[in-house]
């Protein structure tokens, strides 16, 4: 938080009141018939403000900038890998970006294992860009939204990524 230039307590409370979900998964060894990509997990960023993830192997990758290229996490034995979050992308107005991710297996004979932890808000807490980010220079960039809200987005087959539904660009605000 401080390094947005918010307190350090910003959304403490909520955040201990919130949720913290865990997700393990698991990965069989791919056949020799599917050696050439095996994808694990389809490309999506989290809607966590952080997701802490451990992984057994390697098969983690990401978007970079430019959003042309994927880059592998390697696994290093004993690390955790942190993911921003589409509420993290909020809240700091979009100073950062959630992490577009995927996993691939491409081992033969090791089962895959990861462990993701999410933190997250509470069903109802809705999140804004803090107020603190938002000024004549910068406008808001992102619409309100809470944990149902992306629940119902989830089930409702949209395939628009939930993220990029809650953004205002200047077209949004001219209409
Ligand atoms: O298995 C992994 O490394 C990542 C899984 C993931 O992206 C998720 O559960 O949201
Ligand atoms: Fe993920």
């Amino acid at each position: 938080m401080e390094s947005l230039s918010l307190e350090a307590t910003y959304l403490k409370e909520n955040i201990e009141q919130g949720m913290q979900m865990v997700a393990i998964n698991s990965y069989p060894p791919i056949s020799e018939s599917k050696k050439v990509q095996n994808i694990g997990v389809q490309p999506h960023s989290d809607h966590s403000i952080i997701t802490i993830l451990l992984q057994s192997s390697s098969g983690l990758q990401v978007k970079e900038k430019t959003k042309k290229k994927w880059i592998s996490v390697p696994e290093l034995k004993g690390s955790l890998v942190v993911l921003v979050g589409d509420r993290l992308e909020v809240l700091s107005n979009g100073k950062y970006k959630s992490v577009l991710h995927r996993v691939i297996q491409t081992s033969c004979d090791e089962t895959r294992l990861s462990i993701a932890s999410f933190l997250s808000l509470g069903m109802d807490e809705v999140v804004v860009p803090a107020i603190k980010l938002v000024d004549e220079d910068h406008w808001q960039k992102y619409h309100a939204s809470n944990l149902r809200d992306f629940l119902k987005h989830l089930v409702s087959g949209e395939s628009k990524p939930f993220i990029e539904t809650l953004k205002i660009t200047c077209a949004t605000i001219e209409e």
